[in-house]
Parts: C-alpha cells; sequence; structure tokens
C-alpha cells in the first residue's frame, strides 16, 4: 500500500488534540490545489498527443495515487516540484495500480488501462474493496473491455490496445464518477464515447460540469445538450497547461473556524469562476447567518454571534457534508441535511460515522437513509474516530475547535487530500492551545 508516510509529520499524537479557539480568530489562508483538478489534469496529460505541465499540483496521497498509476501503465509523470510535468508514453505493459482510498484513482484509470496492451491489476486500501465500481466495469465490458474477477476491488482490465467505445448506459446514482471516467477517457476510443445515465438523480453534478469543461479546454467536443446523456467525439486531446485553483472543499474546515469562533477567515486565491463544489460554501455559510464576502484578497467568512442551523438538500455536494454537519452541531437551532445517501459509499458510510461520532459527543442526531437531522445540545469532550476518513478528520477538528477536550483519532488520514494538515491548522492558532 502507498501509505505516503513520508507526507505525515511523526510528532502528531493519536489520538490528536484538537486545538480549542478561545477567541475570534482573524487569519489568511493559502491552500493545497485541488484533488479533483490535480487527479483530472494528470489523467487527461498521460492520454494527451504532446508533454504537459500541471502547475500548483496539490501533492497528497490520492494525487500521488494518480501519478503512480499513470507511471505504472507507461506515462512520465515527474512530480519533484510545485510544477509537474506529464509526458505520454505507450501503454504496452502489465502493471499494478494502488488506488489507496482514492475514487478518482479506481473510477478514472481503468477506462485509461483499457487502451493498453497490457494487463493492468487494481488493488486498495480494504475498505476501498466496499466502495462501488462496479458499474465502470460494467460499462466498460460493454464497450467490449476484458476484465476478469467481479465488480468490486481487486480487478484486471485487458487492454487490447484500442476500444472500439460507442454508446453505454450507466447507472451514476451512487457517483457521479461512474461518468466521469467514461467521459476523460472516451475521446480516444475509436467512437468516442455516448454515456447514458438511467437511474435515479446523479449526485454531486459539479463535478461532471468540472470533467466537461475540461476536456473542451483540451479541444475534446462533448455534447451535453441532452438531461443525462453525455457525447464525446473522438479526437485528439491536446496537451494539459493548467494551474490548479486551491482546493475549495478542504476550505470548509478553516472558513468553519471563522464561523464557530466569531472571528474572520480569508482564504486567498478564491477563483471568481469554478466548477468546484466547494463553492457552495458561501451560500451555505451565509445561510448559517456568517457574513461572506469576495474580493481580491480572496474569499472572506466573519462569524456571526450565534450561528444559525440549516436545512439543506447537499445532493450535488455531498463531500461538504461532514463539516456541514459538525457545524449543524454547533448551531443553536435544528437542522436537516437531505439528499446525501451516496456518501454511505465514500470513504467510509458518512452518514452512520457522523451520527456515531456527534451522538457519542452529546448531540441529539437522527439518521436518515439520505441524511442527518441534527438537533443542538451541549457537547462534551471525547475522542472522535475518523475511520480514514479526511473529512471525518476535518468533522473533528470543527468540533475540537469549540468544545474542550475532543482528541481526534488518526487525524493523518488528511494526507488523503492535503498534506501535513494537523501542522498547519494548528499553526493557524497560536497561543490558544
Ligand atoms: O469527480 C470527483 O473528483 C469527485 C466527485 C464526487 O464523488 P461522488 O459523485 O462519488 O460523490 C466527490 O464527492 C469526490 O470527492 C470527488
Ligand atoms: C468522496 C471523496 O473522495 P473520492 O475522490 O475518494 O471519492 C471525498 O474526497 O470526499
Amino acid at each position: 500500500m502507498s501509505g505516503l508516510d513520508t507526507l505525515l509529520p511523526v510528532t502528531i499524537l493519536d489520538p490528536w488534540p484538537a486545538p480549542r479557539v478561545l477567541a475570534p480568530v482573524d487569519v489568511t489562508v493559502s491552500l493545497p490545489g485541488s484533488k479533483s483538478l490535480t487527479n483530472r489534469a494528470l489523467l487527461l496529460a498521460a492520454i494527451a498527443d504532446g508533454p504537459s505541465v500541471v502547475r500548483r499540483a496539490l501533492r497528497s496521497r490520492d494525487t500521488l495515487l494518480m501519478a503512480g498509476a499513470l507511471t505504472a501503465i507507461g506515462a512520465t509523470v515527474d512530480t519533484s516540484g510545485d510544477d509537474w510535468t506529464v509526458t505520454p508514453g505507450a501503454f504496452d505493459r502489465d502493471a499494478a495500480v494502488d488506488c489507496g482510498l482514492a475514487g478518482t484513482v479506481m473510477r478514472f484509470v481503468p477506462p485509461v488501462a483499457a487502451l493498453s496492451t497490457g494487463a493492468i491489476a487494481f488493488d486498495g486500501d480494504e475498505h476501498m474493496r466496499n466502495r462501488p465500481v462496479g458499474e465502470v466495469l460494467a460499462a466498460l465490458r460493454a464497450l467490449g473491455i476484458e476484465i476478469s474477477a467481479g465488480d468490486r476491488l481487486p480487478f484486471t482490465v485487458h487492454g487490447t490496445g484500442s476500444v472500439p467505445g460507442g454508446e453505454v448506459t450507466v447507472d451514476a446514482s451512487k457517483s457521479s464518477q461512474f461518468i466521469s471516467a467514461l467521459l476523460l477517457a472516451g475521446a480516444r476510443y475509436e467512437k468516442g464515447v455516448d454515456v447514458r445515465h438511467v437511474g435515479a438523480p446523479v449526485p454531486s453534478l459539479p463535478h461532471i460540469e468540472m470533467t466537461v469543461e475540461m476536456l473542451r479546454a483540451q479541444g475534446v467536443a462533448v455534447d451535453t445538450s441532452e438531461a443525462d446523456r453525455w457525447t464525446v467525439a473522438p479526437g485528439r486531446v491536446a496537451p494539459v497547461d493548467l494551474a490548479i485553483e486551491p482546493d475549495l472543499s478542504n476550505a470548509a474546515p478553516f472558513l468553519a473556524l471563522a464561523a464557530v469562533s466569531g472571528g474572520s477567515v480569508t482564504v486567498r486565491d478564491w477563483p471568481r469562476h469554478t466548477t468546484q463544489a466547494g463553492d457552495a460554501l458561501r451560500q451555505i455559510l451565509a445561510d448559517m447567518g456568517c457574513t461572506v464576502s469576495l474580493s481580491h484578497d480572496g474569499l472572506t467568512v466573519e462569524g456571526p454571534e450565534s450561528l444559525n442551523g440549516v436545512e439543506l438538500d447537499l445532493h450535488d455536494v455531498g463531500e461538504l457534508a461532514p463539516a456541514i454537519a459538525a457545524l449543524c452541531a454547533l448551531a443553536t437551532t435544528p437542522s436537516r441535511l437531505v439528499g446525501i445517501e451516496h456518501i454511505r459509499g465514500h470513504e467510509t458510510d458518512r452518514l452512520a460515522a457522523l451520527a456515531t461520532e456527534l451522538t457519542a459527543l452529546g448531540a441529539q442526531v437522527t439518521e436518515l437513509q439520505d441524511g442527518l437531522e441534527i438537533t443542538p445540545a451541549p457537547l462534551h469532550g471525547g475522542v472522535f474516530h475518523t475511520y480514514a476518513d479526511h473529512r471525518m478528520a476535518h468533522a473533528g477538528v470543527i468540533i475540537g475547535a469549540a468544545v474542550d477536550g475532543i482528541r481526534v483519532e488518526n487525524v493523518g488520514t488528511t494526507s488523503k487530500t492535503f498534506p501535513d494538515f494537523a501542522s498547519f491548522w494548528s499553526g493557524l492558532l497560536p497561543g490558544e492551545l
């Protein structure tokens, strides 16, 4: 397993005493790059028709796993600097791909591996064997690819060097990544790819918009004129030269610091136009009573005297749910978060994990099939378990900022998308520990 332990500070205690914030904070932060943008850029670069550069790439477990996967199948990825270079190569060898716990690696790489003449074996962390991928494998089989084993990790893709492509139907109600996966590789299929979704509504639509926007930026023609249908024309993928935006979903715990302390937090370089789901934080935090402003300094959130509860459908932005749920547990009125059954298939069953951990600290939480009802109650200290889920750790540190005696178990799991998160977080709060 690529634990990438070198990314983790060795001195972080486990469980980690989360810094308590005793006065309003007033900080400005620059955050690492977006996981979703970095991994799409790397993948497109590997199937482009010339060398690429991914500027200010996120250096984290998920992105290094993507770089490792693309290198294993035949691309050359230089991750030594802040700007990563990618040189496409022949996909002509047998290889093993470690997906870790990265959905973007497990779902996005197999459709590219299908272009190889080698046998590409995929596996990952133990929990990754529970995360859904069968719909992508079934689609690839329908497009003529041989894949051994069933519908979960581990599996092996046996490419023949080319993929006919064409029409395929997918039920993407469990993850938008099933659609993105097929679209990202589709231009390199002989007939392109024409993907229809049939099933309950697709979650996380901004992530599909991100895929489509990035494909178009590389000169790929994508037709989205019909609902639940995406058509990618066959053709070249132009070399990538992209500067990665800060990860707006990972901004959630930082902006939450302003919300819970009644202080002010500015995240630099917040993009004016973006397809990142995390941009929804602006409206969500305003709904909770924060003052939110976007200026040339970045996005500034000022916390209110007391936080409002909210009723939200997070279907489009489910990756924000853990941080929002933590804020709801610290609000003064009840909240209801719905539309997020699919996050039971994320790094852990996030609805069950949030209900368990918030309840253990004294919150009143009802777990719904597709969400959470959270009624504020006085919280007390304790260990906040993270289930190897970076966003559960973010939820834990948010609670810990506002409640005495919170210790976050395995805070190092944040390395999935944020290098050295715990040190960065405590460095923002000097003298307040
Ligand atoms: O395509 C992507 O980069 C992602 C899509 C979303 O997945 P789901 O559609 O499975 O929620 C999101 O939650 C995940 O963090 C990243
Ligand atoms: C769901 C997430 O990740 P993944 O890309 O592994 O699906 C996430 O980061 O919240």
